[in-house]
């Protein structure tokens, strides 16, 4: 790593208020590119002592625009990797109107979305896993998912995938060496440890593949609720969501659009949805509601299937049956029954509804926690796959290479300037 002062560092110089916006107390303002220390002397009138807080007037054309705390960050060792600095501002409009323009008339730009973290990725700071991470932890709502995001943010996915990347690099150089023995002296025993691994790595991806918790956690886990036109699953939804989301009326065909309500059981976020009640119906805005309703029924992750008459045939094989209305009539016993409007029940099918939960979320080790994770594991495990059946060892090393590039693709290693765009669209600015 080259020394402080001496380092040529980074982009165009950008700025952003990095904190939110709406009435607040202070806004820290970043600011980052090459060059941007001669813009902080010409705010500042000298450049403060690196990496420690100093209280200091804010002037431009000789007016004095805020008196704040300012924080002089050089690279490498800043947060984008490059000259950085930080002025903790009184978060009135004016003030940040007016600093906002000198930065711009002293040469810097309004910075993009995520363009802070994009360039810390490119200044190898992070890489892509974990400038999703800080994404997801800017956005985590629930504390599963800020514990995932954060442990995603230390590294632990990167870790699992270089990993795998360091094990498929060594059976590649093994397979390399193999090419150079004639066939009648390849040895048996090295050819079949070097299949052993391959399919072992291929088992370690088709496991974490199937492993479902990391994605639940970040998009939350979807509720549906379904069943019958009247049988309370509007009552049901206000009921666990505790205020009245969705219209309720003893008209059979209330509800059509379906309603979601975001809920959080455990720490774990959920989305519940109210759906159109199922029937055969005439009503053309009814029957579009109910197509609703079995789409997001199969999109589910947990349904609850309401009746309040009738025992219905399930809708799903793993559907959660429930019998409303007990305060009416009671439940056979071999159904859960709970009534939505005297709330009986309701706590039973919560830690039901919990136990599932558990259920989904088993699994061990990292979890994978984006489709885009998930692409790239399947790509490599396919090319796994593929090399068990080349039938020359050059095919069967080809097919490792390209495993190798899927996985380099998730970390960044391979591609990098290809996805940032992918990866960085979804950030807020400021970040
Ligand atoms: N006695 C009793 N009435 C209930 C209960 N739950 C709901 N109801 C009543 O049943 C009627 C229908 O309730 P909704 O919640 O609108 O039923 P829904 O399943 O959403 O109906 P649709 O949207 O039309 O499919 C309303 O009059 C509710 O007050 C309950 O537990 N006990
Ligand atoms: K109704
Ligand atoms: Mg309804």
């Amino acid at each position: 790593m080259t020394d402080d002062r001496t380092r040529n560092a980074g982009g165009p110089v950008i700025f952003a208020v990095a904190t939110g916006m709406g009435r607040a107390a202070i806004a820290v303002m970043r600011v980052s590119g090459e060059g941007c220390g001669t813009i902080l002397r010409a705010l500042c009138g000298m450049l403060p002592e690196a990496r420690r807080a100093s209280f200091r007037p804010i002037r431009y054309r000789n007016e004095i625009l805020d008196e704040a705390v300012v924080l002089w960050l050089p690279g490498p060792r800043s947060y984008s990797g490059e000259d950085s600095f930080e002025l903790h501002l009184h978060a009135g409009p004016a003030i940040i109107e007016g600093v906002s323009l000198a930065l711009t008339e002293l040469g810097a730009r309004p910075a993009e979305p995520g363009e802070f973290t994009r360039r810390a990725v490119q200044a190898g700071r992070l890489d892509l896993l974990q400038a999703e991470a800080v994404a997801d932890l800017v956005e985590a709502e629930s504390a599963a998912q800020r514990r995932q995001a954060l442990s995603q943010a230390d590294g632990a996915l990167s870790r699992l995938y270089q990993e795998w990347a360091e094990r498929l690099r060594r059976l590649l150089a093994q397979q390399e060496a193999l090419i150079d023995f004639p066939d009648e002296t390849l040895p048996d025993a090295v050819e079949a440890a070097l299949e052993a691994e391959r399919a072992a790595l291929q088992a370690e991806m088709a496991l974490h593949l199937a492993d479902q918790r990391g994605e639940l956690v970040r998009r939350g886990i979807t509720v549906v609720i379904a069943g019958a036109p009247n049988a309370g699953k509007s009552s049901l939804l206000n009921a666990l969501a505790g205020y009245d989301a969705a219209i309720v009326t003893q008209r059979a065909g209330t509800t059509r659009d379906a309603i979601a309500v975001d809920w959080i059981l455990d720490g774990i976020k959920l989305r519940l949805i109210d759906t159109a009640g199922l029937r055969e119906t005439e009503d053309e805005i009814e029957a579009e509601g109910i197509r609703r309703a079995m789409f997001h029924v199969k999109q589910a992750d947990l349904v609850v299937h309401l009746y309040a008459d009738e025992r219905p045939a399930p809708l799903l094989p793993d559907a959660i049956i429930v019998r409303n209305k007990t305060d009416l009539a009671p439940a056979p016993e071999d159904v859960l029954g709970i009534s939505a409007t005297t709330g009986a029940g309701l706590d039973t099918l919560r830690d039901l509804l919990r136990e599932r939960i558990r259920t989904l979320m088993s699994g061990a080790g990292v979890p994978l926690t984006r489709a885009r994770h998930r692409a790239g594991i399947q790509e490599a495990a396919q090319h796994l796959a593929l090399a068990s059946e080349a039938e020359w060892a050059e095919l069967r090393g080809e097919e490792l290479r390209l495993a190798m590039r899927a996985l380099g693709r998730l970390t960044g290693q391979v591609d990098v300037e290809s996805l940032l765009d992918v990866v960085f669209g979804q950030f807020c600015i400021g970040k």
